[in-house]
């Protein structure tokens, strides 16, 4: 067990090294995306499956309220959270549909989709960001393995971030730090700290 927890480890940090080389500048393209729209006064739509469902509800709670420190709230909504919506849809339609009815009903032209999913082949993320086009929205989209499905709906006005790793956990994990990463570009661009701060 233990040999198998340093391992673990050893390969989190070696897809960290591996990502660090291969993400900077889609996660730049991605952070520039979501500064623009913020400004516009568009906002970020967030979706994701069981883990990557965590983190676009960690992604919005850091617009939302804050990520380091204090600032003006920022628009931002997982699409993962309203239990009542997310049944009804799945029991009346198709839990397929659970994220683009309600990408169909709030996403307005300019507003951007977060879609998360590490394969990539999720079908209801998928649709997501069918509906996400149909509103003119664009698309951040975080993934890995082979980017999937997902790798191939996305335009030129889009980014891709995808984790070089072909393994569920280990994209999690750098997941996170590109939403951390996109957290910090939007404050530092639209609430730089000043002198004496
Ligand atoms: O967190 C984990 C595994 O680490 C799981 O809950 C995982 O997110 C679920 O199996 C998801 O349904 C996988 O979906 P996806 O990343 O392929 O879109
Ligand atoms: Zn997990």
């Amino acid at each position: 067990m233990l040999e198998n927890i340093k391992k673990n480890f050893t390969e989190s940090i070696q897809t960290k090294i591996a990502a660090a080389e291969a993400l900077p500048e889609s996660i730049e393209k991605g952070a520039k995306m979501m500064i623009e729209a913020l400004i516009r006064g568009n906002k970020i739509l967030s979706c994701g499956n069981g883990g990557s469902a965590g983190d676009a509800q960690h992604f919005s709670s850091e617009l939302l309220n804050r990520y380091e420190r204090n600032r003006p709230s920022l628009p931002a909504m997982a699409l993962t959270t309203d239990s009542s919506t997310i049944t009804s849809i799945a029991n009346d339609f198709s839990y397929d549909e659970v994220f683009s009815k309600q990408v169909k009903a709030l996403g307005q032209a300019g507003d951007i989709l977060l879609a998360i999913s590490t394969s990539g082949n999720s079908a209801n993320v998928i649709n997501a960001m069918q509906a996400a086009l149909t509103r003119d929205m664009t698309i951040v989209a975080l993934t890995g393995k082979d980017g999937g499905e997902m790798a191939g709906f996305l335009g030129e006005n889009d980014v891709e971030i995808r984790v070089p790793s072909s393994r569920t956990a280990r994209i999690q994990e750098v997941h996170l730090l590109v939403i951390h990463n996109l957290c910090e570009s939007i404050d530092n661009a639209l609430f730089p700290i000043s002198h004496g701060d």
